[in-house]
């Protein structure tokens, strides 16, 4: 257990699922301060990367680098990290690593709406129906803290922001009753 008394919330899953829209309408309705860091962003702005690969329109990104410049910023707590990928982020970071899912169809119809690529559509379309990044949080963290959640709709993503915010809010209370 650290002692953060604000959790750290990994929010994940393939590009197109919805864990900016998520963090965003997390941090506007949690009665706690959420720091929502879109770590695409974050790597961009510092330039935390080697090169941009022109052919997948996508960052290599600089994962020491990354780590380096999150590490303050996590060990203050409060803070909701959204990035396609999790197991770049050691284990003692996440209090919560929630990935979401959606029907394959319609993850399509939205990576179609951004104008990617063919390939980089195929691929993350794949990836959504192989629950590459689901597995890749199971084989990361503890089962406890990993929960797989549904964003296909406005409602899923209301749901699902107010079971996170119950899940603070329990997180919490424990951390008060065993201090
Ligand atoms: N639960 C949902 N219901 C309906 N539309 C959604 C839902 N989640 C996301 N969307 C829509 O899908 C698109 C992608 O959402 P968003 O940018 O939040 O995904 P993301 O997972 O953060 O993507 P990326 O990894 O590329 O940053 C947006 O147009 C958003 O409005």
């Amino acid at each position: 257990m650290t002692d953060r008394t604000s959790p750290v919330i990994i929010i994940t899953g393939t590009p197109g699922t919805g864990k900016s829209s998520h963090a965003h309408l997390l941090a506007e309705e949690s009665s706690i301060p959420l720091q929502h860091i879109n770590v695409g962003d974050f790597v961009k702005e510092k330039g935390l990367y080697d090169n941009f690969d022109e052919e997948w329109q996508s960052y290599n990104v600089d994962e020491d680098q990354l780590l380096d410049e999150l590490e303050p910023l996590v060990a203050k707590g409060g803070v909701i990290l959204d990035w396609h990928s999790c197991e770049v982020f050691p284990e003692r970071w996440a209090d919560l690593v929630v990935v979401l899912r959606c029907d394959h169809s319609k993850l399509w119809e939205r990576l179609e709406k951004r104008s990617y690529p063919l390939k980089k559509i195929q691929e993350n379309n794949e990836a959504e129906i192989m629950q590459v990044v689901l597995e890749e949080a199971r084989a990361s963290y503890a089962q406890e803290i990993v929960v797989e959640l549904k964003s296909e709709s406005m409602e899923d993503m209301e749901s699902n922001v107010q079971r996170i915010i119950e899940w603070i809010k329990s997180w919490q209370s424990q951390r008060t009753s065993s201090s």
